[in-house]
């Protein structure tokens, strides 16, 4: 076992395999922490994305999906709102307090954006921090060359991203989006809501003046997904949010997950393999058609299915009457040298990597497999499309579903490799402008828990019997 408790992997964000991210292993086994590595960590970058654009063009979204992507890539970063600081002073403003004309309104306007850049330099110099979203309008010339001035003299990179928009539906969906969730209009009549919403957007529109500062770092969106104008962008991690922002649109759309039916080496305790379902996993997937019907999927909307080149996943999506599409970067984590084993075999057989995992289990490296990590890796390109897909419908693994929710729902790398995704249930995401909703729909058909908890290789048990299609709804903000 002389290699025992060494299968960690450093954060290859960038350079994967390369000589610097390889862990260090000491001769003893035991392992020594894992270095953080990140794209600005090999580039030394820091960036402030600075949004630009009217009311109700989507920015608060955009600027949540840059946060949740450069974080599931291990990059830290954070987004500062500055309506979060205007409304500790003002809570529900009506739509005078954004004119022109209102100079204590423009005062305190101004007192919050200083506020929230005061923040966000301390965060950049105190906690060290990479990537700073400064989320508001910034809509006019002089707002954005005081930010660029202040930002650069602190040798941070500044990155104008400009949401312009003028397709109706996606304003009202926007509109009506923000008179039902915003905290500004919380508790209000939704109509009266509206209305002071679009006089408070017609108040902008009387100073706001699109980037053209052509000495700036700047992408400029223009109904995002039709059309991306791209200024002086300067090195790899800017070039990453680009390449990023490119693949978004924000039309309403959810994302269905599911895992495949319970297979026969679930049944077995085993890992791995490309086993067939077991009966029960065969009924699940002669269900699963009602359960996509009851979870709202409309196939007139249009929708793929997503399964992974395996078995069990293939099998689960058969009776669905959608378009399907395999890719092998769905295929479960590759458990290596423990393939085909159950939790108790790997312990007695490697005791250390047993311990080594539940030790740190995002890192874990299984000899000649994966960890999760790699899977966050091996799943970028798949997110990427994900974000440029409408509807989709995925049938994949346990541990591929834990990093896809995790990029969806924000959950730390600490906290996702143990989350419960349990099988004969569908998951229904659906992104909004101030979070992600979540639906669970389950099946009528038991099934083995396969959740193991921390150092414990217990046999699978029969999980909870569900109550029938058990629906459970929750947000997370
Ligand atoms: O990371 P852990 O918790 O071991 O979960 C991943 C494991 O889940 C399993 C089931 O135990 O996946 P799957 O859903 O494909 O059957 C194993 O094949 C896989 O190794």
């Amino acid at each position: 076992m002389a290699e025992a408790s060494n299968h960690l992997t450093a954060s290859p964000i960038v350079n994967i395999g390369s000589d610097a991210n390889t862990p260090r292993i000491e001769a003893s086994g035991v392992k020594t922490p894992t270095p953080v590595y990140s794209m600005s960590a090999v580039e030394d970058t820091r960036i402030c994305v600075v949004m630009v654009g009217l009311p109700a063009r989507g920015k608060s979204l955009i600027a949540g999906k840059i946060v949740r992507y450069l974080r599931w890539l291990s990059v830290d970063a954070r987004s500062f709102n500055v309506g979060t600081y205007r409304r500790q002073d003002t809570p529900q403003p009506t739509a005078d307090f954004f004119d022109i004309n209102n100079k204590e309104g423009e005062r305190m306007r101004r007192a919050a954006a200083e506020a929230a850049v005061k923040d966000m330099l301390k965060w950049f110099s105190q906690e060290k921090g990479t990537v700073a979203i400064l989320d508001a309008t910034n809509s006019t010339r002089a707002r954005r060359r005081w930010i660029a001035q202040t930002v650069s003299a602190r040798g941070i990179e500044v990155m104008f991203v400009e949401s312009k928009c003028d397709d109706e539906d996606l304003i009202m969906a926007n509109i009506l989006e923000v008179k039902t969730t915003s905290p500004d209009y919380r508790g209000q009549d939704p109509e009266a809501a509206a209305r002071d919403f679009r006089e408070r957007i017609r108040n902008y529109e009387k100073v706001y003046e699109t980037i053209t500062e052509t000495d700036y770092t700047y992408v400029k969106l223009i109904n995002v997904g039709s059309q991306v104008v791209i200024n002086c962008i300067q090195d790899y991690l800017q070039s990453r949010i680009v390449y990023f922002l490119m693949n978004l649109h924000i039309k309403p759309r959810s994302i269905w997950l599911s895992r495949h039916g319970e297979s026969m080496y679930n049944l077995a305790g085993k890992i791995g393999g490309d086993a067939d379902l077991s009966p029960r996993g065969m009924r699940y997937a002669e269900v699963l058609p009602e359960l996509c019907r009851q979870s709202g999927i409309m196939p007139q909307q249009g929708i793929t299915v997503w399964t992974s080149t395996m078995k069990r996943t293939i099998q689960t999506a058969r009776h669905l009457p959608y378009n399907k599409l395999q890719w092998k970067a769905l295929d479960e984590l590759d458990s290596g040298t423990c393939d085909g084993l159950t939790y108790e075999e790997i312990e007695e057989q490697y005791p250390e990597d047993f311990k080594a995992r539940d030790d740190d289990k995002y890192n874990y490296r299984y000899r000649g497999g994966e960890s999760y990590r790699d899977l966050v890796i091996r799943l970028e390109p798949i997110i990427m499309e994900m974000e440029r897909q409408e509807n989709v419908m995925v049938v994949t693994h346990q541990a591929v579903i834990r990093c896809i929710y995790a990029y969806f729902m924000n959950v730390p790398q600490d906290r996702s490799p143990w989350m419960e995704i349990p099988l004969h249930t569908v998951i229904k995401l659906t992104p909004k402008a101030y979070g992600t909703k979540e639906e669970r729909f389950k099946a009528n058909i038991p099934a083995v828990s396969t959740f193991r908890p921390k150092y414990s290789s217990a046999k699978h048990q029969e999980a909870d019997s569900p109550d029938v299609n058990e629906l459970s709804v929750k947000m997370n903000v």
